[in-house]
């Protein structure tokens, strides 16, 4: 028999692109990371019952975040946390070594006693803004990196703010290479001009802790004073200052709809893959977006041919909506815990524009340009505008490979928040990806 939570219904939205049985393998899912884990030489190493958390460097090009991250996993080798992973097995890309610049952002792995970190090293050179975006998207804390030498830079800035546009709370700030200064006074001026600019930001000036120390020395296992024991320091700052993220499981409840059925006898069962949170059969549950919006109880869930008292976190399940009709629920819509999320229909986001290497498009465009904007299980056309105030707005245009603040006016609602991420398609193509950074209706 073909149940409706299995088969077609699960694997209908992904019926394009993948086979019904590579879909079916979603079942061993725990098996596969944990091979792929074993295979990156971590299984063993790293145990699973610490607490997780997604930290990584940003800053300035060149202030020495490879080399902290490098040094990082020295030391915590040496405590037995870490693999020890080397700056050329973290900048490994040809071009990233021919120019001695990080291009790509790289994991790495360490525990402290606490907990367990995936640390990602972005890139500060301001061509790569688009892969530190993503890595700092999948950041709970960050560690800000600024060279004592330079002190604050423009990408120091401009790090700040995309970590606060993409979520993070909470920042440790390392201020490196004082292996390069003599000058106590200066290291002071650093260190308050560090503290201003975080506060500038919304990030705690105040209390953040800041920790002066050089990588290099480190990473080289010269000078303890301001090596090893600053990365000691710096961990010890990260455990106790940054913040655990909730857990997905432990946040409001949000399935987005993939597919909609109508089971004779039973009802309207929407299907798709639980986001985050914990639904029970039997709770109010909200439809939200494409407009239309509405309450409704979650009669039945099932899944993989077993009818079940709860779904969690990365459940593909068919949830049972009570009098609900099959028109009114829709791919794009999502069903969420009562009054965590909104429908918005106008917000204001970071755009990245693809180049046309990146697959994106030849020539510029201007405002009230109207590609389809894909978030979540939704695509819903967009308009998209200068935000308010913004000089020569009606002339202006956006090049293939700008980084752009744009109004996004959508033709539909849907549920969405600051953080939520998005791409902009046009003709098949993908020729931009966002982050939402204020809602405006
Ligand atoms: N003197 C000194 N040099 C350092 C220190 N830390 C890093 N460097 C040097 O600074 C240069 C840049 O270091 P990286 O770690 O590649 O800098 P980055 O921030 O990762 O650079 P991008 O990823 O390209 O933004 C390298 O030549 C490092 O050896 C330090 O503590 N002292
Ligand atoms: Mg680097």
């Amino acid at each position: 028999m073909l149940h409706w939570a299995t088969s077609k219904a699960v694997c209908n939205g992904l019926a394009s692109r993948v086979s019904f049985k590579s879909c079916q393998r979603s079942v061993w899912r725990p098996l596969v990371s944990g091979n792929f884990m074993a295979r990156r030489g971590y299984a063993e190493l790293f145990s699973r019952s610490k607490p997780h958390m997604n930290i990584g460097t940003i800053g300035h090009v060149d202030h020495g975040k490879t080399t902290l991250t490098a040094a990082i996993t020295k030391v915590m080798a040496s405590h037995g946390g870490a693999k020890f992973t080397d700056y050329n097995q973290i900048d490994k890309a040809p071009e990233e070594k021919a120019r001695g610049i990080t291009i790509n952002s790289s994991h790495v792995e360490y525990e402290t006693k606490n907990r367990h970190y995936g640390h990602i090293d972005c890139p500060g050179h301001a061509d790569y803004i688009k892969n530190m975006i993503t890595g700092a998207a999948q950041m709970d804390g960050a560690i800000i990196v600024v060279s004592a030498t330079d002190g604050q830079m423009p990408q120091t800035r401009e790090h700040l703010l995309l970590a606060r546009q993409v979520g993070i709370k909470k920042l440790v700030v390392f201020i490196n290479k004082v292996d390069q200064i003599s000058d106590p006074e200066m290291l002071e001026l650093v260190d308050m001009e560090m503290r201003d600019l975080l506060s500038t930001y919304n990030f705690d000036g105040e209390n953040t802790p800041i920790i002066m120390g050089s990588a290099l020395a480190a990473l080289n296992g010269q000078d303890d004073k301001i090596g090893s024991e600053k990365i000691v320091e710096l961990v010890k700052a990260c455990d106790e200052w940054l913040e655990l993220p909730p857990r997905d499981l432990e946040k409001p409840f949000l399935m987005p709809v993939e597919d909609v059925f109508s089971i004779s006898g039973r009802g309207t069962v929407a299907t798709g893959r639980v986001e985050r949170g914990v639904a029970s059969k039997g709770a109010e549950v909200e439809v939200i977006g494409l407009g239309n919006t509405f309450k409704t109880t979650l009669t039945g869930i099932e899944m993989f041919h077993k009818e079940l008292e709860r779904a969690e976190a990365g459940d593909n399940m068919g949830a049972l909506l009570r009098g609900v009709k099959r028109e009114q629920v829709r791919r794009g819509q999502v069903i969420v815990a009562p009054g965590s999320i909104k429908a918005v229909k106008k917000f204001q986001a970071a755009i990245y524009v693809l180049t046309k290497d990146e697959g994106g498009r030849y020539t510029p465009f201007m405002s009230n340009y109207r590609p389809q904007l894909f978030l979540r299980t939704a695509d819903i056309t967009v308009s998209l505008t200068f935000p308010e105030g913004t000089p020569d707005a009606a002339e202006k245009m956006v090049m293939p490979g700008d980084n752009v603040e744009m109004v996004c006016d959508l033709h539909f609602d849907v549920a969405a928040e600051v953080g939520s991420r998005f791409t902009l398609r046009e003709g098949g193509r993908t020729i931009g990806t966002g982050i939402i950074t204020k809602i405006l209706e």
